[in-house]
This record gives C-alpha cells, sequence and structure tokens, in this order.
C-alpha cells in the first residue's frame, strides 16, 4: 500500500543559519494513522509540515504525500492534504459558513454540494447553531474546529494539524480529540505536531520523538515509554537539607534497591526511574531524604510517560 506520508532524509536551512532546521529527517506514515510529531519549540516540526504542505522549499531530500512527489509536484499535492495551521487564518470578512463554502469552490465543488457538504460539517463540528454569525465572534476553540471543518470541505486523504490544542481548554481539548478519532475512523491519515506529551500519548498511533531537526525515536507511545529502563517513576519534590543539593540527593538515592536511575529535573521534582513496584522502593527513599535532612513535601507514583522518554533522549524536559 503506498504509505500516506514519506519524508526520507529532509533537510531544510532557513536563509542565513548555520543550523539545519531539519537535519537529515526520514519517516513513513501508514494509511489511516494518526501519527504524532513530538518535541519541544523549535524543534523543526512545523517546518517538517510546511515542506509536507509545500509551504516551506526544502533543502534536501524527499517527501511525498499518498505517493505524490510534494516538492516536484505540488499542485497535484494539494488536492490530497488539508492544513490546520497554529494560526487562525479564517477569512474574517466571511461567515463560518461562508468559509467552509468558499473553500469548497475554490476545490471545484459545485454550489450545492458545498453547501450541504458545509452544513454537515458545522454539524458534525458542532457549530451549527452558530455557522452565520461574524467569525471574530468565535472563541479559540470555535476557530480550531472551524479550521478542521474546512480543511474536510475537499476530503483530503492527509490532514496535517499544527498544534492542534495549544491554547485550549480542557473541555475544547477533549472534543477536538474526539473528532479527530472520528476522522481517522473514516479513514483519514491524521498528522499531528505537539509539544505537549499527553496529547501525543492519548491522540497517536505512533509518535515520532524530534529534537533539533533530526528524529530520536520512533514507535507507539506503549512502546516508548516501554524503551525506559524502568517501568515506573517516582516523583520526590524535595527541598535539601542545609549544605545539601538535589544532585547529591539524586545519587544517594540511586543507591536505593530498585531506583534504576534519577535525575533533578531543572525545577522541578526529583525524579527516580524504577525497575520494581514504587511501593517497595517508597519507605528506603524516605529514610534516605530524613538521614540527610531533606523536606519531603510531595510525591507521586507513575508509569513512566513520554516526557520521560524525552528526558531519557534528551537530559532536559519538553518545554
Ligand atoms: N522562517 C524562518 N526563518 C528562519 N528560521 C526559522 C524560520 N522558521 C523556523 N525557523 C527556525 O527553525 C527551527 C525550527 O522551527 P520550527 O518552527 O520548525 O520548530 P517547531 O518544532 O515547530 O517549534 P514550535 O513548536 O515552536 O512551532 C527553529 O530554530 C526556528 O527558529
Amino acid at each position: 500500500m503506498t504509505a500516506a506520508v514519506e519524508v526520507r532524509d529532509l533537510v531544510k536551512r532557513y536563509p542565513k543559519r548555520d543550523v539545519n532546521a531539519v537535519d537529515g529527517l526520514s519517516f513513513t506514515v501508514e494509511p489511516g494513522e494518526i501519527f504524532g510529531l513530538l518535541g519541544p519549540n523549535g524543534a523543526g516540526k512545523s517546518t517538517t509540515i510546511g515542506v509536507l504542505t509545500t509551504r516551506v522549499k526544502a533543502t534536501g531530500g524527499e517527501a511525498r504525500v499518498a505517493g505524490v512527489d510534494v516538492i516536484r509536484d505540488s499542485v497535484a499535492a494539494r488536492k490530497l492534504f488539508a492544513v490546520v495551521p497554529q494560526q487562525t487564518n479564517l477569512d474574517r470578512s466571511l461567515t463560518p459558513r461562508q468559509n467552509l463554502a468558499f473553500h469548497g469552490a475554490y476545490h471545484g465543488l459545485s454550489r450545492t454540494d458545498r453547501f450541504a457538504k458545509a452544513a454537515a460539517l458545522l454539524d458534525e463540528f458542532g457549530l451549527a447553531d452558530q455557522a452565520d454569525v461574524k467569525v471574530d465572534w468565535y472563541s479559540g476553540g470555535m476557530a480550531q474546529r472551524l479550521m478542521i471543518a474546512r480543511a474536510m470541505m475537499h476530503e483530503p486523504k492527509v490532514l496535517f494539524l499544527d498544534e492542534p490544542t495549544t491554547g485550549l481548554d480542557p473541555q475544547s481539548r477533549l472534543f477536538m480529540w474526539e473528532r479527530v478519532r472520528d476522522l481517522r475512523s473514516r479513514g483519514v491519515t491524521v498528522v499531528l505536531t505537539t509539544h505537549d506529551m499527553d496529547e501525543a500519548a492519548e491522540m497517536a498511533d505512533r509518535v515520532g520523538i524530534v529534537d533539533h531537526g533530526k528524529l530520536l525515536a520512533l514507535d507507539t507511545p506503549e512502546g516508548l515509554t516501554r524503551s525506559l529502563a524502568g517501568h515506573a517513576v517516582l516523583d520526590l519534590s524535595v527541598t535539601p537539607g542545609d549544605g545539601d543539593d538535589p544532585d547529591k540527593l539524586v545519587a544517594a538515592l540511586t543507591d536505593v534497591a530498585g531506583v534504576e536511575r534519577g535525575e533533578a529535573v531543572a525545577g522541578g521534582p526529583i525524579r527516580l526511574y524504577l525497575n520494581t513496584d514504587p511501593d517497595t522502593v517508597l519507605a528506603p527513599v524516605i529514610a534516605v531524604l530524613s538521614g540527610r535532612s531533606a523536606t519531603l513535601t510531595n510525591v507521586h507514583m507513575g508509569a513512566a510517560s513520554l516526557e520521560d522518554v524525552f528526558i531519557d533522549l534528551t537530559g532536559r524536559g519538553l518545554r
């Protein structure tokens, strides 16, 4: 089967920059997948999407959408995908319904078809009641939904979502996640970028972790977290005793049986990666802390997350 998206050795160097924004990226997205590109700000996610959606000119490498070379055959490629950018780009002089209809006209839909389709999509995205108001009245979440509805007007095979829920309230996020899953069930391939590990873990069938324009890991969220040394994590909010510091505390804590590794996350808790159950480690950990006169204010036990995978790969947090 033809891959929905194929990127090979992609390189992008912006003019007057001395490093590559995208530095030899390769990955393949299967049809019907929700694929997440996860990485911190500046990792090169938007640039990669920019190349795939013909907005950014690649410096080198190959990029295909549904088998069509986006670099050499951009006109044909544009019929096969849709993109929802980070920033709202709705036409403020048109109503929501007109925004969709106009997009349909651009893609050659007849008047009847485009208004029927617009009505169906407005309904699906929970905007039917407010389809004929000013776009300016829309909240961020509504504008985001309208942009996805608009993107679906020409029935793209691949939908690119750049940071789909950044800045949205929790309820709007959940609504958005459900709509994206609906799209997948209709066979649309979704490629989303995010620096939110919860979003990647929740949404994506597979996640590519990128940093400095390079792919560091690619697997299912479960596969990525399973790859970590320990399968459980203990977060300790601690104030070191007089004359002690977080690094020394970490060194002492990693001597506890069952602690595979530890690190003091900058500005955050001490994180211990365990290779055993957290409850067997807790008592000896607390004994070490009290022995060093450290004050423990909070303990969190959990499974390893994608954030932990990222920290493991890069030595720093996602944000
Ligand atoms: N038009 C541009 N001109 C010059 N440099 C750019 C341009 N666009 C992006 N960059 C640089 O390229 C690198 C990758 O940026 P990009 O926006 O692709 O990252 P990102 O992972 O999408 O980050 P974010 O989550 O902040 O959008 C950054 O160092 C950025 O400063």
